[in-house]
């Protein structure tokens, strides 16, 4: 297949011509991820599960971009997408090689697919279920090292006792296996693996999720260390709001597979421009309980609707409590509502949305 690559002066990130933006790693743009639904004998496609349907963000070099919504939104499947796991229905991904070539990310050729999978790893969920219980850690670690640089022996022991001390283990332990260690040491091994071949961009789906809320903190403490450590660009997903703001630059904020709002992380806390944010933002739970007075407290009703058949104009007007008519009519694009902010709602400029105190 036929690489597709620009020159970084003839594509802008963004399109259209305009300058281009060296700060952009990684961009997407119109990216859409349906499943087909099929039913009966024959298997005839019957609907489509449109679960990332028309994304736009870019993701900026040394930044960590936190993606979050509820479950079933598409959190998963873009960044799928994004590690090339999964093919997109349409649209387009596009990754600021090393060398500085924009590549597009689901037409490279064997080379370039090789090289963006050095550069663009992933940390999973769940660190008991991605460790192979029959490796060693020498082996989990080093099986990328060995098979993309060829290395065995002492070199690849010294290679992974390297990563080891870099995530705070003992280089020891290299011997032995998986069930040896606690939650948080497996999250360590997996962040070794993860970063084992230098990668540029790390995508963290729920990665602190299934741990202890005291072992949280140090595996964030972990990821942020090893980011100014190693010039890391994170794409966080998650659904715990507390987390992403603790360690992301901005948030993408999603729903139904689109982006609704996007903004820096400190003005989308304090004052959310998009009805779902709020609404997000109000479930998150407050250390002072006398800030957790149920006034403030808006509550979700009903499931994110069915991504075959969403609702018509905009996706949240269903469950938002200030949908007018004109909602169910007109899809809201994806706008500047502020310097630096983007929202999906017609109001955005007028509603008074309540962050987090
Ligand atoms: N392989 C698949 N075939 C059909 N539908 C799928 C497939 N994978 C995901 N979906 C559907 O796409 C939608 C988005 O799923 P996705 O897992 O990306 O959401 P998510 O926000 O990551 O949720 P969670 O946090 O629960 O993983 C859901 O409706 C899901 O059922």
């Amino acid at each position: 297949m036929a690489t597709e690559t620009t020159r970084p002066e003839e594509h802008a990130p963004g399109g259209g011509g305009e300058a281009p933006d060296e700060r952009v790693l990684l961009e997407t743009e119109g990216v859409r991820v349906h499943f087909p639904i099929r039913k009966g004998f024959r298997q005839k496609v019957v609907g489509q599960v449109k679960a990332v349907d028309g994304v736009d963000l870019s993701i900026r070099a040394g930044e960590t971009l936190g993606l979050v919504g509820e479950s079933g939104c598409g959190k998963t499947t873009l960044g799928s997408a994004v590690m090339r796991a999964r093919e997109i229905t349409g649209g387009r991904i596009r990754f600021r090689a090393s060398d500085g070539r924009l590549l597009d990310v689901s037409r490279l050729g064997p080379d370039d697919l090789r090289a963006y999978r050095r550069e663009v790893r992933m940390i999973f969920q769940d660190p008991h279920a991605s460790l192979n219980p029959r490796f060693t850690l020498l082996e989990i670690i080093g099986e990328p090292i060995r098979v993309n640089e060829g290395l065995s022996g002492s070199a690849l022991e010294e290679r992974v006792a390297a990563m080891l001390r870099k995530v705070g283990l003992r280089p020891e332990y290299m011997r032995r296996y998986p069930h040896a260690f606690s939650g948080g040491e497996r999250q360590r091994v997996s962040i070794a693996r993860a970063l084992a071949l230098d990668p540029r961009l790390v995508v963290a789906d729920e990665a602190v999720s299934a741990l202890d809320v005291s072992i949280r903190s140090q595996i964030l403490n972990l990821l942020q260390d090893l980011q100014d450590e190693l010039n890391l660009t994170y794409l966080f997903i998650s659904h715990d709001l507390s987390v992403v703001e603790y360690l992301c630059d901005r948030v993408a904020v999603m729903y139904l597979g689109k982006i609704v709002e996007l903004s820096e992380t400190e003005p989308l806390y304090a004052a959310p421009r998009h009805p779902y944010t709020e609404a997000l933002l109000s479930a998150v739970p407050k250390p002072d309980p006398r800030l957790r007075g149920g006034e403030r407290r808006i509550v979700l009703t009903g499931d994110v609707p069915d991504p075959s058949d969403p609702p018509s104009g905009c996706s949240f007007r269903t469950r938002c409590r200030y949908a007018t008519e004109r909602c169910a009519a007109e899809e809201p694009p994806l706008r500047e509502v502020a310097p630096g902010r983007r929202a999906a709602c017609h109001y955005a400029e007028e509603l008074e949305l309540n962050g987090v105190v």
